[in-house]
C-alpha cells in the first residue's frame, strides 16, 4: 500500500474507526495499524464466531490493513489548537474571573482539631516523653551488677523503643481536620455564568490508570470490574480517559476489555439513571442490605433485575475466556498447519515433517495477536519480548451529553434522559524486548504518563491498582476540590487511604492498617503532606514531570505593579535563555529555578518527531477560571521535544497521535533516554511509591490526605498469613535498598520540611530498627533460664511500667477519638508490628545486604489477590491456608522459648529452696506479655493443622535449643561461668 493511500485512509478514518484499530510498535520497530473485522455482537470472541470465520484466515501479514505509519508521523505537524488554552491566553483582558457569590464559597476547609483534645493530648505526649526520660536516666545510671550483658542489651533496645515512640508522636501534634464541598465545585465549574452559558463542565481533565500484570494472578473479573467503576464514576465524560497497562501482554486482557467496554453501555447507563453506590458491579450485586431503599423511580426494581442478569451473563462470558481463546487458536493452528502442509511449493525442499508451525493465538476476527502468545517460545511473543500495543477501544466524546432512548428490542432499560456517553477507554501493552529492563510496575506506569501525554493529556492523573475500585463515585470531585482551591496548586497528590473489602472481622493480620492509615498519615498532613502509597492517588501532571510548585504571584490589575512586570521580564530572558525556564501568565508564574527541575521538564520524546527550530524550553501555565490549562511547548537544544497539547477535549485522537504515542511505550526507549532518572515513577525499588511521594515533598510541593465518610476506594488484600508476610517483606526490602542505593536523594533534602524529613527516615529505618524488638523478645526467657533480672529493682519496673501504661492508653484512648480507629484496631495494629518485626523484617534486611553485596536483584512477586468472595461458611476459608516460609522460624522459635522459660522458671521456683519471686514474676509476666503479642501469628498457623506444621515444630525446636545455650552462655556472668553447672530442678 502506497504511502499517499495510507495517508488518505487515515483522513478518511473518524473516531468510530480509531477504536476498531490495534497499533502496534516501539522503539526501533515500526509502526502498524491493523484494524480489527469487528462484530460487536461477538466483541468477547465467542466460540461460534471463530468456528465460522477460520477459514477465512488470511496468509501473512500483508493481507491486513497493516500501514506503515512511520512515514505518515514524521509528516505529522502539531496543528495550533484554537482550544481553550489559546483562547484564554490571546483574550485574557476578557476572560478575568467574574466570580459570583456561589462560586466564591470555599472548595475545601481546614477545621482545627477541637482544643479539648488537642491539649490534653498533647499534655499527656509531653507527660510520656518526661516519663521515658526519667525511667532511661534511672536504668542507665543504675548498672545491674548480676548480670551486665542483660542490662546493656535491655538498655539499648529501651532506647530505641523510646525514640522511635518520640519520632512517631511529634507528628501527631499538629492535628487538623479536612474537608470537601462538592456542591462548591460543581457552583463554581459547572454551572452557567456570562462566559459558560451553557454551564459546560470546566474541571479539568483527569487520565486513570490502571495497571495489571498477570490474567491469572489477578483475575480478569476483578480488573474488568475496576474498570467498570471508573467508566461510572460521577466525573465529566469528555474530560476523562481510562487506560489500562497490561504488563503480561495477554490476548486475556485484552478481550476481556473489550467485552468490559460493552458492558459498559448497559452498566454506565444504570448508574447514573438510578444512582447506583458503589459502581463496580460485583461489589453493588454483593451488597446485603435492602436495595429499593432510597430509590425513587419505578422502574428501579425491573431495571435492577435486567442488568443483573446482563451481568451474570457478562461474568460468565468473562470467566470462560481462557477456554474460548484456547479453542479458537487451537482451531487456526491447525487450519494454518493443514494449509501449508497443502502448498509445499512454499516451503521450498524442506520435507513436511520438518516444518514447524508456531502456536500462534489468534484474535477473534482471524488475525494473529501482536502480545504474548500461549506457547512461549516464540520469538517477539513472549511476555518478556513483544511489541507496544495500544488499542482505543473507546474513543473520547465530545462535551455535549448525548441522551438514551426508551426501553426497546436494543435497549435493555429505558434512558431517555439520561446520558450514555462512555469515557475514553485505551488498552496498552508497552513493548518489551529481553536485556532491557522494564522497571515493574514504575516502568508500567511511567509508559502510561507518556502514553496519556500525547493522547489525552490530563491535568491531572489518578492511580489505581487492578484490584482497587472506586467505591465512592464522587472521590474523583473530591480530590479535584483540594487541587482547585485556593492554594490547590501547590498540591502534587492527593492521597486518598487504602481501604480493603472481604477482611476477617477479626482483622487477624491487620490488614486495616488504621493505625498508619487514621493516624500516621493524617498526622503527615498537618505537616507537609501523606506519603505516596501506590495507588488511590490523583497526581498533578506536571508533579510527575519533575518541576517545583508554582509559585504564586498576586496579578494586580492589568498592567500592575512592579512585582507583575518584574515577571514579565522573566518571561522574556526565559524565551532567551533556554537554561532558564519560567513564564507567567494571568499573574500566576511556574518557576522552575533549578537545574534538576529545567532538565525534566519537557518531556522527551524520539527524535525523528522532532524539528529544530525552536530554543527555549519553556512551560506555560494558563489559568482560567481557577481550572489550569497547561501547554507544554517548543523543545530544548538537545533535540528533546515537547509536547504542545492543550486541554483534553481539544487534542484530536487520529492515527497520527496515537503513531506518536506508540514509539514512546518501549522499556527500551527508557533505557536510551533521561526517564527514569529524574521524570515520572523512581525506578529501582519496590517502594518505588514512597520515593516518588519523597521526590516531590523535596521539591517543595505538598500532598494532601483525602478521608473522606464513605470510601473513596476499595482493594482487595491478601487474607492468609503468608501472603502477608510476603507483602510486608516487600515493602520492607523497598526501603533497606532506598539505604543502600547509591544515587538515593534521601540525604539532599532541598524543601522539605524538618518534620517530614525526619518521619520519612523514621519509616524507611524502621526495618533496620526492628532489631531490636527481635532481641526484646529473647530477653524475658533468657532472663527465666539464667535466673538473672534485667534490671537492678523489679518493684522499680513494676511502677514505672504501670504509670506509663496509664498515660499510653490515655493518649490511645485520644487517638481513637479523632481517628476513627478502635482499641481492638490499635491492640491488633501492636501485635503485628511485634511479628512483622521478627519475621519480614531480618529477613528484608538480609535480602537487602545481599543485595548490596552481590548486585544480585530481588524478583517483585505479586500480591495474590481473591478472585471473588464466596458467599457463606467458606469466605474465610483462605485465611488458614499457611505455606510454609522461613520467615516463620523467628516468630515461632520465640514463642516455643518463652512458653518453656516460663514452666522451667516455674517449676524450678517450686522446687528451691530460695524461690526468687520477684525475678521469677518480672520474668514469667514480660515472657506472657511478648507471647501476647503473637496471638495472631499463632492463631493463623494453627487454625488449619497441616503437614508443613511439623515442619516449623522441627525447626524451631532445634533454634530454639541453639539460642538457648548461646543465652545462657552470653547473660551468665563470670560468677556463672566458673562454674558452668545449670541444674534443672
Ligand atoms: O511488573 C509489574 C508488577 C506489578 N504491576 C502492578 O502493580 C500493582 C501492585 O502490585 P501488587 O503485587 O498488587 O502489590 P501490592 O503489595 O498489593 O501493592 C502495594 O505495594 C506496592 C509497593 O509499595 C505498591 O506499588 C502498590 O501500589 C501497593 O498497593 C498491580 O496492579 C500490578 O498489576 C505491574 O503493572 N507490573
Ligand atoms: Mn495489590
Amino acid at each position: 500500500m502506497s504511502k499517499d493511500q495510507a495517508v488518505e485512509d487515515s483522513a478518511n478514518m473518524g473516531k468510530l474507526q480509531i477504536s476498531n484499530a490495534i497499533f502496534t510498535g516501539g522503539f526501533n520497530t515500526v509502526t502498524r495499524m491493523h484494524l480489527i473485522k469487528l462484530d460487536t455482537n461477538n466483541g468477547g470472541g465467542l466460540c461460534s464466531d471463530c468456528e465460522q470465520s477460520y477459514t477465512h484466515v488470511s496468509d501473512d501479514e500483508a493481507e491486513d490493513q497493516a500501514l506503515s505509519l512511520l512515514s505518515m508521523a514524521d509528516d505529522f505537524e502539531t496543528k495550533d489548537s484554537n482550544g481553550f488554552g489559546s483562547e484564554v491566553k490571546n483574550n485574557d483582558v476578557k476572560h478575568q474571573p467574574n466570580f459570583g457569590e456561589k462560586t466564591r464559597r470555599s472548595l475545601t476547609s481546614k477545621l482545627p482539631v477541637s482544643p479539648t483534645i488537642l491539649i490534653p493530648y498533647r499534655l499527656l505526649t509531653i507527660v510520656r516523653t518526661l516519663l521515658l526520660g526519667f525511667y532511661l536516666t534511672w536504668i542507665v545510671t543504675h548498672p545491674n551488677d548480676e548480670s551486665m550483658w542483660l542490662w546493656r542489651i535491655f538498655n539499648t533496645c529501651e532506647l530505641w523503643l523510646a525514640l522511635s515512640w518520640l519520632l512517631e508522636q511529634l507528628p501527631r501534634l499538629c492535628l487538623i481536620n479536612r474537608s470537601t464541598d462538592v456542591s462548591a465545585l460543581k457552583d463554581r465549574f459547572e454551572s452557567p455564568n456570562l462566559q459558560n452559558p451553557k454551564g459546560r463542565s470546566d474541571l479539568p481533565g483527569i487520565d486513570v490508570f490502571v495497571t495489571t500484570a498477570d490474567p491469572e494472578k489477578e483475575p480478569l473479573l476483578v480488573t474488568a470490574n475496576t474498570i467498570l467503576s471508573i467508566l461510572a464514576v460521577d466525573y465529566p465524560v469528555e474530560k476523562l480517559a481510562c487506560y489500562l497497562s497490561d504488563d503480561a501482554g495477554s490476548l486475556l486482557t485484552f478481550e476481556a476489555l473489550s467485552d468490559t467496554a460493552n458492558f459498559a453501555r448497559i452498566w454506565v447507563p444504570f448508574c447514573r439513571k438510578h444512582e447506583i453506590e458503589p459502581r463496580s458491579p460485583e461489589a453493588y450485586f454483593k451488597q446485603k442490605h435492602d436495595f429499593l431503599k432510597n430509590k425513587v423511580r419505578l422502574d428501579f426494581a425491573g431495571d435492577r433485575s435486567r442488568v443483573k442478569r446482563e451481568y451474570d451473563e457478562w461474568k460468565v462470558r468473562i470467566n470462560s475466556l481462557p477456554e474460548t481463546i484456547k479453542r479458537r487458536s487451537g482451531a487456526y493452528n491447525s487450519t494454518k498447519e493443514l494449509q501449508t502442509k497443502m502448498n509445499p511449493s512454499e516451503m521450498g525442499e524442506v520435507s513436511l515433517n520438518e516444518i514447524k508451525i508456531p502456536k500462534a493465538t489468534w484474535m477473534s476476527d482471524g488475525s494473529y495477536w501482536p502480545g504474548t502468545w500461549e506457547d512461549p517460545g516464540e520469538n517477539d511473543h513472549s511476555r518478556g519480548d513483544h511489541v507496544g500495543i495500544i488499542q482505543v477501544i473507546l474513543a473520547s466524546s465530545d462535551a455535549k451529553p448525548v441522551y438514551g432512548s426508551n426501553k426497546n428490542g436494543k435497549n435493555l432499560i429505558d434512558t431517555t434522559n439520561v446520558d450514555i456517553r462512555l469515557p475514553m477507554l485505551v488498552y496498552m501493552s508497552r513493548e518489551k524486548r529481553p536485556g532491557y529492563c522494564h522497571n515493574k510496575k514504575a516502568g508500567a506506569m511511567n509508559a502510561l504518563l507518556r502514553t496519556s501525554a500525547i493522547m489525552s493529556n490530563g491535568l491531572f492523573i489518578l492511580n489505581l491498582d487492578c484490584d482497587h475500585y472506586i467505591y465512592n463515585s464522587l472521590a474523583l470531585r473530591e480530590g479535584m476540590c483540594f487541587m482547585l482551591d485556593k492554594g490547590g496548586d501547590r498540591v502534587c497528590y492527593v492521597q486518598f487511604p487504602q481501604r480493603y473489602d472481604g477482611i476477617d472481622p477479626d482483622d487477624l493480620y491487620a490488614n486495616h492498617n488504621t493505625l498508619f492509615l487514621n493516624v500516621n498519615m493524617r498526622a503527615l498532613d498537618g505537616i507537609q503532606g501523606p506519603y505516596y502509597i501506590g495507588t488511590c492517588c490523583i497526581f498533578r501532571r506536571i508533579a510527575l514531570y519533575g518541576f517545583s510548585p508554582a509559585r504564586v504571584t498576586e496579578h494586580h490589575g492589568l498592567f500592575g505593579t512592579k512585582k507583575t512586570k518584574l515577571l514579565r521580564r522573566k518571561l522574556t530572558v526565559s524565551k532567551k535563555e533556554d537554561d532558564e525556564m519560567g513564564t507567567q501568565i494571568n499573574g500566576y508564574t511556574l518557576d522552575c529555578d533549578d537545574a534538576d527541575d529545567a532538565d525534566t521538564g519537557s518531556l522527551p520524546l524520539p527524535k525523528r518527531f522532532g524539528n529544530s527550530t525552536s530554543l527555549a524550553s519553556s512551560i506555560t501555565v494558563v489559568e482560567f477560571q481557577g481550572t489550569l490549562l497547561q501547554e507544554f511547548d517548543s523543545k530544548d537544544n538537545r533535540g528533546r521535544m515537547t509536547n504542545s497539547l492543550t486541554a483534553p477535549q481539544e487534542q484530536p485522537l487520529d492515527v497520527a497521535t496515537i503513531a506518536k504515542a506508540i514509539s514512546a511505550i518501549s522499556c527500551v526507549y527508557e533505557d536510551n533516554t533521561e526517564w527514569g532518572k529524574r521524570v515520572g515513577w523512581i525506578y529501582g525499588s519496590l517502594t518505588e511509591d514512597v520515593v516518588t511521594g519523597y521526590k516531590m515533598h523535596n521539591r517543595g510541593w505538598r500532598s494532601v490526605y483525602c478521608i473522606t465518610k464513605h470510601d473513596a476506594f476499595r482493594g482487595t488484600a491478601p487474607i492468609n498469613l503468608t501472603d502477608r508476610l510476603h507483602q510486608v517483606l516487600q515493602w520492607a526490602t523497598g526501603s533497606i535498598e532506598l539505604f543502600f542505593s547509591r544515587n538515593n536523594s534521601l540525604f539532599a533534602t532541598r524543601r522539605m520540611k524538618f518534620l517530614q524529613k525526619l518521619n520519612y527516615f523514621n519509616i524507611l529505618l524502621y526495618p533496620f530498627a526492628s532489631f531490636f524488638i527481635l532481641v526484646y523478645c529473647f530477653l524475658p526467657a533468657i532472663s527465666l533460664f539464667s535466673r538473672q533480672f534485667v534490671v537492678q529493682s523489679f518493684v522499680t519496673l513494676l511502677t514505672f511500667n504501670l504509670v506509663d501504661s496509664i498515660t499510653l492508653y490515655l493518649l490511645v484512648i485520644i487517638e481513637i477519638k479523632w481517628s476513627g480507629m478502635t482499641i481492638a484496631n490499635w491492640w491488633r495494629e501492636k501485635q503485628v508490628c511485634v511479628i512483622w518485626a521478627t519475621s519480614s523484617f531480618p529477613v528484608a534486611v538480609l535480602q537487602g545486604l545481599v543485595k548490596f553485596i552481590t548486585g544480585v536483584d530481588i524478583s517483585h512477586t505479586l500480591t495474590p489477590k481473591l478472585a471473588t468472595l464466596k458467599d457463606g461458611d467458606d469466605e474465610f476459608a483462605d485465611l488458614y491456608v499457611v505455606k510454609w516460609s522461613f520467615m516463620m522460624i523467628p516468630p515461632i522459635t520465640i514463642m516455643l522459648v518463652n512458653t518453656i522459660a516460663i514452666a522451667v522458671g516455674i517449676a524450678r521456683a517450686l522446687y528451691s529452696p530460695h524461690p526468687e519471686w520477684s525475678k521469677l514474676v518480672g520474668g514469667v509476666s514480660y515472657s506472657f506479655w511478648v507471647l501476647c503479642h503473637f496471638h495472631p501469628f499463632a492463631k493463623g498457623l494453627m487454625g488449619r493443622r497441616s503437614r508443613a506444621l511439623n515442619l516449623f515444630y522441627v525447626w524451631s525446636g532445634l533454634v530454639s535449643i541453639i539460642v538457648l545455650l548461646m543465652g545462657i552462655y552470653i547473660t551468665s556472668d563470670s560468677r556463672a561461668q566458673n562454674h558452668m553447672k545449670f541444674q534443672f530442678p
